[in-house]
This record gives structure tokens, C-alpha cells and sequence, in this order.
């Protein structure tokens, strides 16, 4: 098996026009994802998290521009001519969405929903297209499948059109699941139990997956990677254990003070993140934080930061990060600085 990336997104950029100005929803971002690990793409609401998605999908709306590379396999998406691109996404790439409603049509029942994405691209016969569908709703928890498989959507709970999404999105068997803020509508018992459904069926199927969103908790434990976004750019990214415990960046360290789900130490008491967002159709020039930053100087400004390897499998985008205790004892170089 190859072991190269199997998702290389490589200076995306996503401009979405709008009456107001061109809005820099995504600006140069890079990053990899090794075939079968899970990266976790976080980020305070509008960081650009659910644009870079969409873009790598294809999805983004009629009026932006993406440009960049989002090679998936070696193949670009964003020149793949549509036929290739649609063959892709039905049965190599699929995303799961906070809402079920955007992927479940409410008036076609479970069993045709689960299983024409299978007759469509694996050409397999309907009675082995429900026998596996039946196997899909066992795996992701839906008790008494063959009476689901013939309810609509309607008739289901939120927590159990959830496991029905994730089932259809893993009916082709896809290499790569993309999952956007996909317990966001749900309540914290029924959340956990679909994100750790969905990292357990990443392992067992040995499938790539991106999982987004605001809530860092959310992501810690149940990603091998972590990438932190911040106004459309990148801040930090690397092995989420080492994200997580040792946070280089700035704006990283300040979003862990403000997550009070993650047991740390270190990171009490909860601070809040003053400030906001920059405008995203006008972005300042250089560290995008730096307005909220405290360790902040000129430099920030000028030309500002690029991604720079901090230590093995750990890249941030700081002119001043935040020093680990053994740079702190040793007044320690920065690779790359
Ligand atoms: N269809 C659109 N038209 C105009 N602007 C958009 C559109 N979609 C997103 N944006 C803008 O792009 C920027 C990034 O938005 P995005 O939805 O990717 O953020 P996010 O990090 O996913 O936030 P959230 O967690 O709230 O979904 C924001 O400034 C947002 O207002």
C-alpha cells in the first residue's frame, strides 16, 4: 500500500464574493492526511473550518474561487473534470454533516437512501445490497435494522438519523469521511456516542478522516492530528497529543484556557479569548491574531509569520510561541526561526 498522504491540500485558497467584499474564507493553507488517521481541524466559529471542507469537496458555491492544489490520491479535485470529481465523492470521499437533513432525503425510506450509493457505484444486486445494509445499521448501533430500514427519516430520533447518516456515508466503503460539527445538534450523552462511533469505525475500516470543529474537546482523543485555524489561515498544526499538551501557537494556548471540557491543569482557570474575529474581507497583513495576541510586536505585522517545523511532527506559525519547559531551562533554538 502506498504511503503517501492520502489527502495533500496544498495552498488552498476559497474567495467567496459577496456584497460586502471579497471574503478571504481560506487563505494558502497546507496540509496532509496519512491514509488511515484521523486529523481534527479546529477553530473558533467563521475560522474558515467548514469553507476549506466544502473546497476540498468541490461544494463551494457559484461566485468563489479556489485555487491551490487538493490532491487526493495523487489526483487534483479542483481540475478533475466533473465526472471524475462525482465518481469520487460518491464513492471514495464522503461527509457527514451536523445536520441529517442536508444528506437524508425525507421522503425516501432508510433501506433506498442506504443502498442506492452502493448499487450505483459498487454495481452490487439489491437482495446483497440490503443484506449489507442490514450488516451497516448493526455496525453503527440502530437497533432492530430491519424495521429502521423501512422508516423515513422523520419517523427516527436525532441521535439515530445521525447513525443512519454515518451509515450511508460509509456504504461505498470511502477512503476518506469528512465530518463537519456532526454531533453540533445533538445532547452530550448521544454526542459522544456518535464521535466515538465514528472514530471507531475509521479504525476498523482503516479510512482517513477529517474531523471538524469548534470545540477542541471534541477532537482530543479521538484524532491522530490536529490543525488549528484562525481567520482562514493555519496556526498550528501536528500529533494532537503533542497539540494539545504542549500548544505553541499563541491563539492555540489561548483556546485551550477557554475550553473548559478538557481536563487540564495547565490550562486552568478558563480564560475567555478577548477580541474577535478580523474582518475576513479585509485581513490584516501578516499574524492574523496578532490584534488579540499579548506577546504580540511589529514583527507580527511584518511580513509576519509562515509555518515552520517546531519540533518532530509539529509545525506553527508563531513569531513568539509559547516556550516548552525544556526550551525554558536550556533558552533552547527554534528549528526553522
Ligand atoms: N456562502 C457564504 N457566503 C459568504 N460568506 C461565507 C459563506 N460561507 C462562509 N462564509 C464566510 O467565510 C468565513 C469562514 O466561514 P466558515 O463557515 O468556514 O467558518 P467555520 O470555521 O466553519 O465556522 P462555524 O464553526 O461557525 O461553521 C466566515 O467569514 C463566513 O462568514
Amino acid at each position: 500500500m502506498s504511503t503517501e498522504p492520502v489527502l495533500q491540500v496544498r495552498n488552498l485558497r476559497a474567495y467567496i464574493g459577496t456584497p460586502r467584499g471579497v471574503v478571504r474564507a481560506v487563505d494558502d493553507v497546507s496540509l496532509d492526511l496519512d491514509r488511515g488517521h484521523a486529523l481534527g481541524v479546529v477553530g473558533e466559529s467563521g475560522s474558515g473550518k467548514s469553507v476549506m471542507a466544502r473546497a476540498i469537496m468541490g461544494l463551494m458555491p457559484g461566485r468563489s474561487g479556489c485555487s491551490g492544489q487538493v490532491l487526493f490520491e495523487g489526483r487534483d479535485l479542483l481540475t478533475l473534470p466533473r465526472k471524475q470529481r462525482a465518481e469520487i465523492w460518491g464513492k471514495h470521499i464522503a461527509m457527514v454533516f451536523q445536520d441529517p437533513g442536508r444528506s437524508l432525503n425525507p421522503v425516501v425510506r432508510v433501506e433506498r437512501q442506504l443502498t442506492e450509493g452502493m448499487r450505483k457505484h459498487l454495481g452490487v444486486s439489491r437482495t446483497e445490497a440490503h443484506g449489507r445494509a442490514l450488516d451497516l445499521l448493526q455496525e453503527v448501533g440502530v437497533p432492530d435494522p430491519e424495521k429502521r430500514l423501512r422508516n423515513y427519516p422523520h419517523e427516527l430520533s436525532g441521535g439515530m438519523r445521525q447513525r443512519v447518516m454515518i451509515a450511508t456515508a460509509l456504504a461505498c466503503r470511502p477512503t476518506l469521511l469528512i465530518a463537519d460539527e456532526p454531533t453540533t445538534a445533538l445532547d452530550v450523552t448521544v454526542q459522544r456516542q456518535i464521535l466515538d462511533l465514528l472514530r471507531r469505525v475509521q479504525r476498523s475500516h482503516g479510512m482517513s478522516m477529517i474531523l471538524i470543529s469548534h470545540d477542541l474537546a471534541i477532537v482530543a482523543g479521538r484524532t491522530d492530528r490536529t490543525a488549528v485555524m484562525y481567520a482562514g489561515k493555519l496556526a498550528e498544526s501536528g500529533a494532537t497529543r503533542e497539540v494539545f499538551d504542549a500548544p505553541r501557537h499563541r491563539y492555540t494556548h489561548a483556546l485551550l484556557e477557554a475550553t473548559p471540557t478538557i481536563d487540564h491543569e495547565r490550562h486552568a482557570p478558563m480564560r475567555l479569548i478577548t477580541g474577535s474575529l478580523p474582518d475576513p474581507t479585509a485581513p490584516p497583513p501578516g499574524c492574523r491574531f496578532a490584534a488579540r495576541c499579548s506577546h504580540a510586536d511589529a514583527a507580527c505585522s511584518d511580513p509576519g509569520p509562515q509555518m515552520v517545523s517546531i519540533g518532530t511532527d509539529h509545525e506553527v506559525a508563531c513569531l513568539s510561541p509559547v516556550q516548552t519547559s525544556t526550551e525554558q531551562i536550556t533558552g533552547g533554538e527554534l528549528v526553522g526561526r
